[in-house]
């Protein structure tokens, strides 16, 4: 050990980084690598060394320590009980094979560090039996670091977030580990906080920084977005919040000048895209992964409507670019209860990219939390907003019921905890359309029936949504708002998500009422005119809005 402690040393793990010689890049030396690393903020070292022979990692392991101890930062010994001591580390890192901790631990110093890998919730649980000091739980994504192919072995960062569960109210630390760069740090780090706020210690990383020509760069990127991140109070969202203006006007998002790309499906793509310019957008019909990187750095709203289920590709690119460049990403898991491909797809989707909203029908919406008690909203047999032909394509409880519920006992407690779940604002459409940050949840009772009568009612209100979103982003970011590192999408996403619901369904009720529209046919070009038509005002004085904020 470095030096004999009563006490277990505190750790900072923000940033961790687990070593692999054989990725440093030609021409770099190994403890150069790792002093450049230490000074672009590298908090906790792990000497892995997966081909050594015993004498060749013991020299690693003690040169490390020596360079470490000069910077006061922690080493580690990956799997090497007997190296840990000999190289007088602080402590060392266990995996589900290795040695048992209680017998690490009585052959260590009382004060050793000894984290384990977890890959389930099971492990989770036998770890903090086991007392150990932290955890890494992982893979988040796949990498070419270590294999880890086999099935069940990457869990993206929902499964990171299940296993964080189990730690709740303890004191063990987490590190999550596996595929984590700068580009996909921040997206790690907002979804994988439980419910009521538990977060990840840090994040370990070998690639990002070990083959690096310059990890002093790299590690300051991480850790830059490491402190950012963590200096957002726990328990918020992951976007900020500027109360901003109520109800942001179309005239507001056509002087906003944004793009909403969407990658949507064939039926809707005509309407989607007129309902865009009609609220004052720019809409791109971009389905193709090779675009989205370019796509995500022009400001505005990415839609991610599943019908281009086909497109995953381009759906995970689009999410993960709209990420990187602070876009707020809208998904609509259009038919996601349908089929198991489209449940498997969907939580491939938010394993990958963080949403800033979910936007769903009560199918929908039931399918994502595996509820069983959804019942499909119908007005005298007519389904609402939400579109008819979704409704076919999934068997239900409650068939045939007529409805005037959301399709939920409780539809507020579902987008409350839905969103509070997925740390993203959920949209949950019907008679009544639910809104919810987590917090607060909104209630709208806007909206036709006519609505139901069309095909893509429910594709327009996820267009709506990103139009408002991305106006606002662009809007807060003019504004300076929210610059922090620490945020997913810039400006009031609620209020936005809000207004992209009310355009729509006040469109609705305006176009209803005009003469010349007498039924479906002519219901759909009257709504892109009413949508043109939409001023701050009429939003306002129409809106029937409730808002109940939860006291904590
Ligand atoms: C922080 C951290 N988490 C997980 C691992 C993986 O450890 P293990 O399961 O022992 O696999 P190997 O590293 O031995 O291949 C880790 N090393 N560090
Ligand atoms: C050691 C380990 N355990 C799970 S994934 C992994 C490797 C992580 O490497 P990288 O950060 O390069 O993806």
């Amino acid at each position: 050990m470095t030096q004999v402690r009563a006490e277990k040393p505190v750790v900072d793990y923000s940033v961790y980084l687990v070593t692999g010689r054989d990725l440093l890049p030609p021409g770099k030396g190994y403890l150069e690598s790792l002093k450049e690393a230490i000074e672009g903020g590298v908090t906790l070292i792990q000497v892995r060394e997966k081909n050594a022979e015993t004498s060749e990692f013991l020299e690693i392991a003690q040169q490390t320590v020596e360079l470490c101890r000069s910077h006061k930062v922690p080493v580690l010994i990956n799997d090497r009980i007997d190296i840990a001591l000999a190289s007088r580390a602080d402590g060392v890192h266990l995996g589900q094979t290795d040695m048992p901790v209680p017998m690490a631990r009585s052959l260590l110093p009382p004060n050793a560090i000894i984290g384990m890998t977890c890959t389930t919730s099971e492990h989770v649980r036998q770890a903090i039996l086991d007392q150990v000091d932290y955890v890494g739980l992982g893979a988040v994504y796949g990498t070419a670091t270590k294999d880890v192919s086999a099935p069940g072995k990457i869990r993206g960062v929902k499964g990171v977030r299940e296993m964080l569960n189990v730690l709740e109210g303890t004191g063990v630390k987490s590190v999550a580990i596996g595929g984590i760069k700068s580009t996909n740090l921040l997206r790690v780090l907002h979804g994988a906080v439980t419910p009521t706020g538990h977060a990840l210690d840090g994040v370990a990383v070998v690639s990002d920084i070990v083959a690096s020509s310059n990890p002093r760069a790299s590690a300051e990127r991480l850790s830059l977005i490491f402190r950012s991140w963590a200096a957002i109070p726990r328990g918020s969202k992951s976007f900020s919040v500027d109360g901003a203006d109520a109800y942001l006007p179309a005239n507001v998002i056509k002087a906003a000048a944004d793009l909403v790309a969407h990658l949507t499906n064939n039926v809707v793509k005509t309407q989607s895209a007129n309902a865009t310019i009609a609220m004052g957008g720019s809409p791109i019909m971009a389905a193709a992964a090779q675009e989205q990187a370019d796509l995500a750095r022009i400001p505005g709203g990415m839609l991610i409507n599943f019908g281009t289920v086909e497109e995953m590709d381009g759906m995970l690119a689009a999410g993960f670019n709209a990420n990187l460049n602070r876009k707020p990403v809208i998904f609509d898991p259009v038919g996601i209860g349908a089929t198991t491909y489209r449940q498997n797809c969907a939580e491939e989707l938010l394993s990958k990219w963080q949403p800033t909203v979910i936007k769903g029908n009560a199918a929908e919406i039931g399918a994502l939390i595996q509820s069983e008690e959804v019942d499909f909203p119908r007005i005298d047999g007519v389904y609402t907003i939400t579109d008819a032909h979704r409704c076919t394509q999934r068997k239900v409880k409650s068939q045939g019921v007529d409805s005037l519920g959301s399709g939920f006992k409780d539809p507020e407690a579902v987008v409350r905890s839905l969103a509070q779940k997925e740390r993203c604002i959920v949209v949950l459409s019907g008679p009544i359309d639910y809104i919810s940050d987590g917090s607060t949840v909104i209630r709208l009772s806007n909206g036709h029936p006519l609505l139901g009568q069309i095909t893509g009612a429910g594709c327009m209100l996820g267009t709506a949504v990103a139009t408002f979103c991305g106006a606002q982003s662009v809007l807060a970011e003019r504004k300076g708002l929210g610059a922090a590192d620490g945020v997913l999408a810039r400006g009031d996403m609620l209020t936005a998500a809000a207004a992209g619901v009310l355009a729509l369904t006040i469109a609705s009720e305006n176009a209803a009422q005009r003469g010349d529209v007498h039924g479906p046919g002519t219901f759909l070009p009257a709504l892109i005119d009413s949508l043109a038509d939409l001023t701050p005002e009429t939003i306002q004085n129409m809106a029937k809005v409730e808002v109940d904020v939860e006291n904590k």
